[in-house]
């Protein structure tokens, strides 16, 4: 029987191959663990090509005011300020020269969060009408097989700006708004401000990113696959002094004196400052989302956009075919709030980007929490309903884990067809289904046949919408019969959907089908395919597997170089399958001594086949001096993990 088909941290590597079956080889010259060559290497995999146009701006940006400049705007700050406290979008107000952003106000900070929220969320259709023309159509049209993977990605053009003053800068504030699908009166805004940053600044800022060995490559929350961020400020504080040396006098000059001009927010506050890294190798994406703990995020461009294609999209709808790509300059600022859908895929290149995260007060950053939704929820807004649920259902920012409180505030958000929240229940009543107990309990007592069935609505009616995550998760219930009959080829078929739409782990998991004929014939090349398009993007299990595949010729021309290079990528990502295997590869090679030492760190972590080959060491002498007794302890340790080749060494020496 097929094993089931589970997420990629659940998953057992499909070869793991050993010291002793490889022919000894002629000593290769070994590559140099982080080489140049890395990345040019990479660079001519195929890849989705027609380089972007680089012009920055399009000939329609309008010059001067936005069109629909109201006569608060020219009236001044006062009306202008009037109009904010109406819960207007305060978009046509003119930009104040003022000197610090806060000022001593005696309002509530809370009090004055509520309207921010009006202003950066929901409500900011009463700002400018004007439509982004040049925008592709979201119109749903069929799509030949491999679209997404092989068009290069369309750019979005800002339509409107205006000249605008903050403190001592002056520039231009484009904008541009998509209509929010789940709440059909109102649109998300965002806004770019083209060199709001000294070119010299962020020049410095980009070189200490580039040698800062301080990115985390812990696993990432939602993919499970190393973040590579990293916090120069954090929770309210600076963690970096010479960061904070760079660019403090921006931020407190200019940064923050505009988010809180343009959301009328005028104690906003800056609770965390990152920088992420998009390099060969390593995660290219991070797959569309809600800044859930933002009321506003600010992406500060650091790399040349000409030296990366793709980078920040945004995506109104559900499906990839609404996405667009902002270009970002170093200096540019791009500006949204929590309500808009958007993710980053890099395609070619290196990209290196800086982002703020502000909260609506210093209190809100203080206790980790997201006071400005909670009126949007009451009022029924469904981005704000579904963050809500989401605390409630994790316990974050301030709520206490309350599953049927979250599962009501999700159904009101999924009934207005928000995609994320009918996924997310989808997903809860699977695990209520799978595990019961309390979780089932708390949820009405509802059989598990009924919590499987109603999780397959759920994921069905956003999986329909269009929304990849969702048909990945439809697809793992076809493959393990969870609420359905169990299908494979309904499970390929919403697969493929999914890794369509350029959704990583389902394109590993259409690899894994392809390889495993599950729903489909088997087919190597397709198999291979679908694994090289995943690991480009940085996914560390389609990485290793790729590295396989061309180290034995399977689906693709063998090719010890390009084996070498993923198993590398892999194994710096944290796969240990791919440590085991590259340090075979330097046995191989005579570099038995540098095997046997990653074998030993594996091995103490409980890597089997590590226990194994570690053990093989000591019985030979070969990496290590002979000792019986040790090889016998390492070869029993993955004996009794089901090692046959461990047992079979285990009576050779007659234990
Ligand atoms: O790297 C970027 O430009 C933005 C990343 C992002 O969306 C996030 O960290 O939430
Ligand atoms: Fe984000």
């Amino acid at each position: 029987m097929a094993p089931p088909l589970v997420s990629y941290y659940e998953l057992v590597g499909p070869w793991n191959f050993h010291f002793d079956f490889l022919a000894p080889g002629p000593r290769q010259p070994r590559w140099p663990w982080e080489s140049k060559e890395d990345c040019e290497h990479l660079e001519t995999f195929e890849a989705p090509t027609e380089p972007v146009s680089s012009s920055a701006t399009s000939g329609l940006l309008l010059a001067g005011g936005y069109p629909e400049a109201s006569p608060a705007a020219a009236a001044g700050s006062g009306a202008a300020k009037q109009d904010a406290r109406k819960g207007s979008a305060g978009l046509a107000r003119g930009f104040l020269n003022r000197t610090g952003g806060g000022g001593a106000s005696a309002a509530k900070p809370h009090a004055d969060s509520a309207e921010a929220s009006s202003a950066g969320g929901s409500k900011c259709s009463k700002g400018p009408t004007a439509t982004v023309g040049s925008n592709p159509s979201t119109k749903k049209k069929k799509l030949p097989s491999g679209y997404h993977w092989t068009t290069p990605p369309q750019r979005y053009e800002f339509t409107t700006q205006r000249e605008v003053k903050v403190e001592e800068w002056q520039g231009v504030e484009q904008m541009g708004k998509v209509q929010k699908r789940s709440a059909k009166l109102s649109a998300s805004c965002f806004y770019r401000l083209p060199g709001l940053l000294p070119a010299e600044q962020v020049e410095s800022i980009l070189a200490h990113c580039k040698q800062s060995s301080a990115y985390k490559i812990d696993d990432d929350s939602v993919d499970k696959t190393p973040t590579f961020e990293y916090y120069p400020f954090r929770d309210g504080e600076w963690v970096d002094q010479k960061m904070r040396s760079i660019m403090e006098s921006s931020v407190e000059s200019r940064v923050l004196p505009y988010i809180r001009e343009r959301y009328d927010c005028r104690f906003c506050a800056l609770s965390d400052i990152l920088v992420r890294r998009y390099l060969p190798g390593e995660r290219r994406t991070h797959a569309v989302h809600f800044d859930g703990h933002a009321f506003v995020t600010a992406v500060l461009g650091l790399s040349s956009a000409d030296e990366y294609e793709g980078g920040l999209y945004l995506q109104p709808e559900p499906d990839v075919a609404s996405r667009t790509f902002f270009r970002i300059e170093p200096g540019d600022l791009v500006v949204h709030s929590f309500d808009l859908q958007h993710g980053v895929h890099v395609w070619k290149g290196v990209r290196y980007s800086l982002i703020f995260w502000i909260k609506d007060s210093l209190q809100a950053v203080r206790e980790h929490t997201t006071p400005w939704y909670q009126r949007l929820a009451d009022e029924g807004d469904p981005d704000a309903l579904y963050n809500v649920a989401q605390n409630y259902e994790h316990g974050t920012f301030g709520k206490p884990v309350d599953l049927p409180k979250a599962v009501a505030l999700y159904e009101r958000s999924a009934a207005t067809g928000h995609h994320f929240a009918q996924n997310n229940l989808g997903l809860i009543y699977r695990r209520a289904g799978e595990s019961g107990g309390a979780d089932a309990a708390s949820l009405g007592r509802l059989s598990k046949f009924d919590l499987l069935q109603k999780s397959v609505e759920w994921l069905k009616a956003a999986a329909e919408g269009g929304f990849a995550m969702a048909q990945k998760n439809l697809a793992l219930a076809y493959a393990n019969g969870q609420g359905v009959r169990k299908d494979d080829s309904q499970a390929v078929a919403w697969m493929r959907r999914a890794a369509e739409q350029l959704e990583v782990e389902a394109a590993y998991m259409m690899g894994e089908m392809y390889r495993q004929g599950r729903g489909v014939p088997s087919d190597a090349s397709e198999a291979a395919k679908w694994y090289e398009r995943s690991a480009e993007c940085g996914f560390p299990k389609a990485q290793y597997t790729l590295g396989m595949l061309y180290l034995e010729g399977t689906g693709l021309v063998r090719d010890a170089k390009k084996a070498e290079l993923w198993l590398r990528f892999a194994s710096r990502q944290g796969s240990a399958e791919a440590k085991n295997n590259l340090a075979t590869l330097h046995a191989q090679s005579g570099e038995v001594d540098q095997a046997a030492e990653i074998w030993a760190e594996l091995a103490r972590g409980g890597e089997v086949n590590a226990q194994c080959n570690l053990g093989m060491c000591y019985m030979r002498g070969a990496g290590r001096d002979q000792d019986l007794q040790e090889a016998s302890r390492w070869l029993s340790k993955a004996a009794a993990q089901g090692h046959q080749m461990a047992s079979q060494a285990l009576a050779q020496l007659g234990v």
